[in-house]
């Protein structure tokens, strides 16, 4: 499959300046690409276009040539960098785990998610063990992309080497495409085989970042 940015410019409003301008960038299946560059170009807003959750001004995101579905599972889920920012706080895990889909106990025991955890409410998880729900809860079985926006940077080096090698194994054998933002270029290289920076594939001049 291929999941591409077609030509997208974003703003976050009419008068605010262009944060992205005319992005070309091709995902496959088979790819582990890293999205580097420098704070403030987009990385993270490039992202939840990728991934469906926020739209761009101009151009399109497509998936095998197709527009994002605006119903349903989307194929490109995203992980965010702070879990405890992207699940219910009035939600058990159980509850969270299960809103999209059911991952079975394979996954879970894949993800070392323990079952005692499932009753629990997120503030009492660590930050490694919410990241685990979070990304099971994104692999459900019509994912085709991974958008992995810095998922691993609040962890320690234990639980961020757990953490990529179950990415790594589960989107290998379910063939699933892996975008990862990060500004850790070890990281990039260990777990990518590509590596692509922001500034490069959009046309936007440094001045029309301060500029209106
Ligand atoms: N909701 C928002 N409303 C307005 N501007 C925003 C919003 N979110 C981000 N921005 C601005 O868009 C630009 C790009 O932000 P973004 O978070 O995508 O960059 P980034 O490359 O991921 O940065 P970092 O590496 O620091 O995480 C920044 O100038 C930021 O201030």
């Amino acid at each position: 499959m291929q999941l591409k940015a077609d030509n997208i410019s974003f703003r976050y409003n009419d008068k605010s300046p262009w944060v992205l301008r005319n992005v070309n960038f091709t995902v496959e299946s088979a790819d582990r690409i890293a999205l580097v560059g420098p704070s403030g170009y987009g990385k993270s807003t490039l992202s939840k276009i990728l991934s469906g959750y926020l739209k761009p001004t101009e151009g399109k995101v497509l998936l095998n040539g197709e527009l994002l579905p605006e119903k349903g599972y989307c194929p490109v889920q995203m992980v965010y960098q702070h879990p405890e920012q992207a699940v219910n706080p009035r939600w058990k895990m159980d509850k969270t785990l299960n809103e999209c889909w059911k991952p079975d106990q394979n996954l879970l025991d894949s993800m070392g998610i323990e079952k005692e955890w499932l009753k629990r409410w997120p503030s009492e998880l660590s930050g490694g063990e919410l990241q685990r729900f979070c990304i099971a809860r994104v692999l459900g079985p019509d994912t085709k992309f991974l958008i992995c926006d810095e998922i691993s940077t609040m962890l320690d080096v234990i639980t961020q080497a757990q953490i990529w090698q179950l990415v790594l194994e589960i989107s290998e054998e379910r063939n699933i495409g892996l975008v990862v933002v990060t500004h850790n270029m070890a990281l990039a290289e260990k777990v990518c085989n590509k590596i692509v920076r922001l500034p490069e594939i959009s046309v936007q001049k440094p001045e029309e970042r301060i500029s209106v």
